[in-house]
């Protein structure tokens, strides 16, 4: 295996590892989804720059767990695909992560935008 590499060829494997983890977990596409859908929406109701930035930085978390999540659930299946319980507690342990940033997500989304969309509706 060849050990050293230019910074684009580093570059286009962590391309490849996004592009990867997009095609392969339904979840991901799902979030992605979800993250452009919530882009928008700040635009539409004209986000505060720190309410922008509380909104970047938790769906990056959401979808940087997911990644990690992939890549030990990639690994795992690797080394093993027969039952074992420290290949069920890698893989639980991962799922927990995301699901920790997902219950942020919904937290900072409702602090956020909870108030803004009733009052855009009611205008
Ligand atoms: N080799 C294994 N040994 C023991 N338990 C396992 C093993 N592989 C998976 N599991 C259990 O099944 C669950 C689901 O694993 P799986 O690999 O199907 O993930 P997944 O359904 O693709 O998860 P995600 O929805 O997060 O992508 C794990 O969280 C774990 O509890």
């Amino acid at each position: 295996m060849k050990k050293t590499r230019s910074l684009g060829e580093s570059f286009l494997c962590a391309l490849a590892g996004v592009v990867y983890a997009f095609k392969t977990q339904r979840n991901i596409k799902i979030h992605f989804f979800a993250a452009i859908i919530v882009v928008l929406l700040s635009f539409l109701l004209k986000l505060s720059i720190s309410e922008i930035l509380a909104i970047s930085l938790t769906v990056t978390m959401v979808l940087v767990a997911e990644m990690i999540n992939t890549a030990i659930e990639t690994v795992v299946d690797m080394y093993t695909t027969e039952y074992h319980p420290l290949a069920k507690a890698a893989k639980n342990v991962a799922a927990g992560a995301v699901l920790i940033s997902a219950v942020n997500a919904v937290i900072v989304g409702y602090i956020v935008f909870f108030k803004k969309i009733i009052m855009f509706l009611n205008m």
